[in-house]
């Protein structure tokens, strides 16, 4: 198959997570035969500082042009720390989910038991967590009316949603469930936000009307979190809104061990964006210490996305492999820790091993890797 992958590294992190993806594809392609060009462009604050835009034309263009967008991370503390700049890296982010029509922001999230003693929760609670976070991308307060008054002393940010912005990813979430547990949790706050009512009131329908056999159930989002922690394999589906779903997803991190785990695929129209659930980490910058992983699973949602499901079990493969044998990050393995680039030297090296040569030694020889 031949895909045109628009790739933008962003800021921080970005740049060399999304280089441990490219790599890893690029196995991949050779492995399967497949033709997989990559083009770049800038995104964030680095082309702010570039060109002064955080989505400039030429990149979005090149995003509408693709059949896919591997996505880095974006913001620099130069941002985060003045609140009164106008132009923000985040503003390309939102705007390019919004201009693609990426409506939908699939987080899966899953303990790998090789990681369950290290997480801060306990085993027996994390043990056969697997869930998938439905969050809605492009609509609620993260896109409503932004204001300030004239003394600068109240601002407001608009919270909006509308039936069908509901609808559309409700639907996506009860297709998800009817191939997994059958279960669909909305996380809302209905007691308190007119939004909320919206939400419950069309979900409920929906349900009623299309997904009769998927258990519907909700919880407020102040309970959903804590039960994030004390019983998390109580979730199948999680549907929920943006700033619930931003929330709830890091948290439920935790479960899997690392957030630089935890992948994610944008859908909605017809070009796809795949990112890690992370930001830029800007403290991890250039170090070599930020875990790939995140970034490589979304590369292999990328692939399912074309149903190259061998190709992307690949990668999930050479992953749980990687985390068995402890080739991590210090986000994981604390002790001898691999660099950033030593993983993805990792994951592409089991991927290209055709023959399983590392997968069926028993004495697994990894003579290639240096531990730094
Ligand atoms: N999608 C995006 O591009 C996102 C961008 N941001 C931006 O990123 C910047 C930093 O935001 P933070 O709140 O610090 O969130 P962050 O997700 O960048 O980092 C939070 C913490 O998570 C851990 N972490 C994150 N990525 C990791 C990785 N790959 N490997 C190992 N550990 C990792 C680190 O302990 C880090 O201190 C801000 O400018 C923010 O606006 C934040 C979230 C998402
Ligand atoms: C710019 C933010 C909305 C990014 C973020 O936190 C996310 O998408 O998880
Ligand atoms: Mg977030």
């Amino acid at each position: 198959m031949k895909l045109n992958i628009a790739v933008l590294p962003g800021d921080g992190i970005g740049p060399e997570i999304v280089q441990q993806s490219v790599k890893v594809l690029t196995a991949v392609a050779d492995r399967f035969d497949h033709d997989f060009y990559f083009e770049e462009a800038v995104v964030g604050a680095a082309a702010i500082d570039l060109l002064g835009n955080p989505l400039p034309d030429a990149t979005l263009e090149l995003c509408k042009n693709s059949d896919a967008v591997l996505f880095g991370a974006i913001g620099d503390p130069k941002y985060d720390n003045d609140p009164s700049a106008k132009v923000r890296p985040e503003q390309g982010l939102l705007k390019l989910r919004k201009e693609l029509g990426l409506f939908a922001n699939i987080r899966p999230v899953k303990a790998y038991d090789a990681l369950i003693d290290r997480s801060p929760l306990k085993a027996e609670n994390i043990k056969g967590a697997d869930m998938v976070i439905f969050r809605e991308l492009t609509g609620g307060i993260y896109f409503g009316e932004k204001s300030t008054s004239k003394d600068g002393q109240t601002a407001s940010d608009l919270c909006t949603y509308s039936v069908t912005e509901i609808e559309r990813i409700a639907r996506l979430a009860f297709e998800a469930a009817k191939t997994r547990g059958k279960k669909v949790t909305l996380v809302d706050k209905a007691n308190v936000l007119e939004t909320s009512r919206l939400w419950r009131k069309t979900v409920t329908t929906l349900a009623e009307k299309e997904f009769p056999e998927i258990d519907l159930d909700f919880l407020f989002v102040d309970n959903a979190a804590m039960q994030m922690i004390l019983n998390p394999k109580q979730f199948d589906v999680i549907l929920t809104e943006n700033m619930f779903g931003d929330i709830i997803s890091d948290e439920a991190s935790v479960i899997g061990g690392s957030i630089g785990l935890l992948e994610s695929a944008s859908v909605g129209a017809e070009v796809a964006l795949f990112e890690p659930i992370h930001g830029s980490y800007p403290q991890a910058a250039g170090k070599g210490i930020a875990n790939p992983v995140a970034s490589i699973l979304s590369a292999a949602m990328l692939l399912e996305n074309f149903g190259l499901n061998a190709e992307a079990l690949s990668i999930r493969k050479a992953v749980e492999m990687s985390i068995a044998l402890n080739v991590c990050t210090p986000d994981i393995n604390k002790d001898n820790h691999y660099s950033t680039s030593k993983v993805g030297d990792f994951l592409e090296s089991v991927i290209s091993d055709t023959e399983n040569h590392m997968i069926n030694n028993e004495n697994l020889n990894f003579g290639q890797m240096t531990i730094i």
